[in-house]
Parts: C-alpha cells; sequence; structure tokens
C-alpha cells in the first residue's frame, strides 16, 4: 500500500481519508508505516487463507462425518419381555439423526423421497398391527389348552402368573382379527419390495433360531442395505419439469394397484376398534408388549395415516423405521456462516454387534463421528449376552472409541438420546438406581439420571484424552425437529471449524 501526499486535483475521498496527516513528526511516521505494514500483512494472510480454502474446495476434500452408536437386537430385563423379544426396541437414532441433516441442509432431496417413507410407515402400522393379531392367537391358544396349536412351547404364557392370566376373547374380536388379516399380506409384499430378496429368509430364520415359535409369529424387522435403491421403489417417476412446477407433489403413485393405501383405508375402522379395545389393551398389557414404546409407531395416528390419499410429514418420516444395514454414504454440499460451500460426506453404519468391524476402515480418515448413545436402554439388555445391561454396554463402547489411538484428533461428538424416552419411564415409576446400582438414593428425575450419565461419559473421555480435548456432549431427542435443528447447526459448526484447523485454513 502507497501513500501519496494529497494534491489539490486528488479530490478521490478514499485517497484523502488514508492519506498521512500534513504534519506528521518522523516518529509518528515510523509508528504508522508500521501500522500499516502488520494490516498488509494480516490482509495478506487472509486472503491466502481464502485461496486455500478455495483450492480445497476444488480439490474437493470433504468434511468427513461417521454417525456411530450400539444397535443391536435387545431385551427387556423383566423374563415375560425376553419371550416378546423384538429387535426394534433398541435402536438408537443414527439414521434418524441422518434425516434431520437432510431435512435442515437438502431439503428438496428430503421432500422427494416422501413416498418412499410413506411405504415404511404403512409397514410400520401394518407390523404392529401384526404383533397385536398374533398376541390374539397366543390367547386364543391359552384359551384352548387342547387345540393342536397348544402353546407348550410358548413358555411366556407358562410363566404368566394366575393373576395374570390372558383376557378371553369374543367372538367379536375374532371377527375383527380375520377382517385385519389382508393387513398381513400388505407387510409381507411391502417386506419384499423394500428388502433384498435374501433378507427375508435370513432375517426370519435368525428369529427363529432364536426361540422356538414360528417364524411366521414372529415380529420380524424389515432393513435396508446400502447399496440398494430402495427409495426410488415407491416414487412416481416425474419429469423434472413437472416436478418444479408442482412443487407440492409429493411424488406418490396413488393409483399404483400395487399401492396398500387402499387396503389399509378399507381396514381403517377396524384397526382403530381394535387399537382402542379394553380387552385387547388389557392383553397387551398382561404380554407387557408396549407398542407405545416402540420405534415405528404409529398406531394412535391411524385416522391420518390411512387417508387414502396420505402424504407423510416431517415428524412422520422422522418417526418412521427402517433398519440399516452395512454403510451407507450421504453427500451434502453445506455452507456454514461466511465460509465457502464444503463438500460433505456423512456415514451411517448399522449398529449391530457383529456389523462393528466395519467402522474401523473409517477411523483413517474421518474428520467426526457423532457417537450416539441411548439414556433410555437402562432397563435393557444384549440380547447375545442377557447379562449385560445396554447403557452399560454403549459406556464400554463409548470407552473403545474415545482411547482409540487413530481417533485422538478426531472431533468426537456425544449425543445422549432418546432422552424424551428416558423422562417418560422415570415419571411412569420405572426406578432408575434399580438397573444403574452406583445412581443409589438419588432422585429419580430426568435432570439426576441425565447428569449423572453426562458425568460419566465426560469422565471416560477425559481419562483416555492423553492431550486434552474438549468434551461435546449433547441431550437429544431426535425425533424432535426444533431441537434437534439448534444443536445439528452448532454440530456443523464445531466440525468445520476443526477441519479448517487441521489443514491450516484458520
Ligand atoms: N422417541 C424417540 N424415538 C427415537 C429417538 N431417536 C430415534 N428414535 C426412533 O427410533 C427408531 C430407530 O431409529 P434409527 O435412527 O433408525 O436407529 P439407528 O441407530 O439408525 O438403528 P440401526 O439402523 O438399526 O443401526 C426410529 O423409529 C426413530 O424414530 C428419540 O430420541 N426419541
Ligand atoms: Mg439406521
Amino acid at each position: 500500500m502507497t501513500h501519496r501526499s494529497v494534491t489539490s486535483e486528488d479530490e478521490d475521498p478514499l485517497t484523502l481519508a488514508i492519506a498521512p496527516p500534513p504534519n506528521e513528526t518522523p516518529t509518528q511516521r515510523d509508528q504508522r508505516l508500521a501500522e500499516e505494514k502488520k494490516a498488509k500483512e494480516i490482509s495478506d494472510s487472509i486472503d491466502e487463507e481464502i485461496n486455500v480454502q478455495r483450492l480445497a474446495e476444488k480439490k474437493e476434500n470433504p468434511v468427513k462425518v461417521l454417525l456411530l452408536g450400539q444397535s443391536e437386537s435387545g431385551i427387556f430385563l423383566n423374563p415375560l419381555h425376553i419371550l416378546l423379544w423384538d429387535s426394534t426396541f433398541n435402536v438408537l437414532g443414527k439414521t434418524t439423526t441422518l434425516k434431520n441433516f437432510q431435512l435442515i441442509n437438502s431439503p428438496k432431496a428430503f421432500k422427494a423421497e416422501r413416498a418412499s417413507w410413506r411405504a415404511v410407515i404403512q409397514l410400520n402400522v401394518a407390523r404392529s398391527i401384526r404383533i397385536i393379531i398374533d398376541a390374539m392367537t397366543r390367547a386364543q391358544q391359552a384359551s384352548s389348552p387342547n387345540s393342536p396349536l397348544a402353546p407348550d412351547s410358548l413358555d411366556d404364557i407358562s410363566i404368566l402368573d394366575s393373576e395374570n392370566e390372558l383376557p378371553t376373547l369374543t367372538a367379536e374380536h375374532l371377527k375383527l382379527k380375520m377382517r385385519l388379516s389382508p393387513l398381513l399380506q400388505v407387510e409381507e409384499s411391502l417386506w419384499r419390495r423394500l428388502s433384498p430378496s435374501s433378507a427375508f429368509e435370513s432375517e426370519t430364520s435368525h428369529l427363529a433360531s432364536i426361540t422356538n415359535v414360528p417364524h411366521s409369529t414372529r415380529p420380524k424387522e424389515v432393513y435396508v442395505q446400502s447399496s440398494m435403491a430402495w427409495k426410488s421403489t415407491f416414487s412416481r417417476l416425474l419429469s423434472t419439469s413437472t416436478r418444479s412446477s408442482v412443487d407440492s407433489d409429493p411424488g406418490i403413485d396413488f393409483d399404483d394397484p400395487k399401492d396398500p393405501g387402499v387396503i389399509l383405508n378399507n381396514c381403517a375402522e377396524d384397526m382403530i376398534k381394535l387399537w382402542h379395545d379394553p380387552t385387547i389393551r388389557n392383553l397387551l398389557n398382561v404380554l407387557r408388549i408396549r407398542l407405545e414404546d416402540t420405534p415405528g409407531f404409529f398406531l394412535d395416528d391411524l385416522e391420518r395415516i390411512t387417508e387414502l390419499r396420505y402424504v407423510p410429514s416431517d415428524d412422520d418420516i422422522l418417526k418412521a423405521r427402517l433398519k440399516t444395514m452395512g454403510v451407507s454414504e450421504h453427500r451434502f454440499v453445506l455452507k456454514t456462516g461466511n465460509m465457502v460451500s464444503r463438500d460433505w460426506r456423512v456415514f451411517d453404519v448399522g449398529g449391530a454387534r457383529s456389523l462393528r468391524a466395519a467402522w474401523a476402515p473409517f477411523f483413517e480418515f474421518i474428520d467426526a463421528i457423532i457417537f450416539l448413545a441411548p439414556l433410555s436402554c437402562f432397563d435393557q439388555s444384549l440380547v447375545e449376552d442377557p447379562s449385560v445391561n445396554r447403557l452399560e454396554d454403549s459406556i464400554l463402547l463409548w470407552r473403545s472409541i474415545v482411547s482409540n489411538q487413530l481417533l485422538q484428533k478426531t472431533e468426537l461428538i456425544l449425543f445422549l438420546n432418546k432422552c424424551d424416552i428416558l423422562e417418560a419411564k422415570l415419571e411412569s415409576g420405572i426406578q432408575f438406581s434399580k438397573w444403574v446400582i452406583s445412581y443409589g438414593d438419588r432422585p429419580n428425575t430426568f435432570e439426576g439420571t441425565s447428569k449423572y450419565m453426562k458425568k460419566k461419559f465426560g469422565t471416560i473421555h477425559k481419562h483416555n484424552s492423553p492431550t486434552p480435548r474438549t468434551f461435546y456432549c449433547h441431550f437429544t431427542s431426535v425425533t424432535d425437529i426444533k431441537s434437534t435443528f439448534q444443536i445439528l447447526e452448532n454440530v456443523k459448526d464445531l466440525i468445520v471449524r476443526k477441519s479448517l484447523t487441521d489443514s491450516h485454513m484458520l
């Protein structure tokens, strides 16, 4: 930056503003020049930083985030629940976190997937009804001990104590059950459309091997392989021009002859009747089936969801449940504050124990890990090892991640998730200290238990960080769009800053 003395012809206001004062002493001049030199250096370094950033962008140096956490099948620690085992009880919310991320950062893509999520929701509804139908079958079997289907092997019925006997179903119940049988086909057909062909066999045989109950009567869960283009399976093909001209068009093919919407609509009244029937509620209570606590629960929304032209809301999509197997990669182009856009890759991995070996290759190149630990699973245990409490397993998993040498420089962000369910459980009177003995006689409140767990995770983080690093921890209920929005924005900012600092851009 050069300075000229002001001449009468030079009227440029900027030149006037930066011109040296007319009566400047030599000392003042030296001081000014030193300050200007410093300012130029700062300005040059900012320019350089922007160039490096642009270069980095060109080289497609994406920010890489891995969503991690325990997620295999689980069981309640009450023996009755072992027999009502259902792999959906213990999922964490990795995919739900990703859905939030999509909703915030790539809303068009999120909206374009409504048709597929509608099918998943229909499947979730059909599945809940089947669980009720299975329970009714058990009640029927229990009431006719001489029937060839008598449940000698159904231990759950034999261990019921006398005052908890299964209620007797009336002829009206059995008629309802029959009228709802088309939903079993709906479930089967959606299952087959969503799952890879081999999934049906492997999942059912897996279930059959866990219990003696024939697999046709077990709840089974649909999963997707990352490589499967399942999301296009249910979309109506729209030309780009049609899609952009009708922005509100959800792309759902309501006229698809295979659309189960019609059957669901026909069965709506019966489903609502069944779900609100006091005898059926009693039956579920006795068997301790808590459908309302299971992921993918939509029975309180049947009227809306069974409408012929039902289009899922954002909340519905977040609540829909579809298990992930393998790894799926999601790409975003994101802008943080006034920084230039960066490519992001978010990896969603299935959390089952058997899949954990697949996580390791990511540790070499990942910028950040969002680790989900569900706080609500304190009263549940692992299927593989019923002696292990799930919360304890989550803590051990956290310890192994935090102490991993490859991850010492990776940003670790902990989501203590499913806070809403934790709160509901505590309010219903379930005692935290019964399962987490070390909690002792502290108050059985959300505040007390959540702070206690945060401290536990934080201490492990501290003790396993040879170089001190910040403990980032959020209490989340990732099905709540509003609160998750702010948390994910903060996380996004944090990860970008970290990745820029690492590449000496900040
Ligand atoms: N109430 C409540 N439900 C949640 C929360 N987080 C996730 N869920 C529900 O739990 C179910 C499973 O969540 P996912 O995100 O599919 O779990 P995941 O970690 O991807 O599980 P896997 O794919 O099996 O590894 C979904 O139906 C979600 O709606 C939460 O904080 N509160
Ligand atoms: Mg998942």
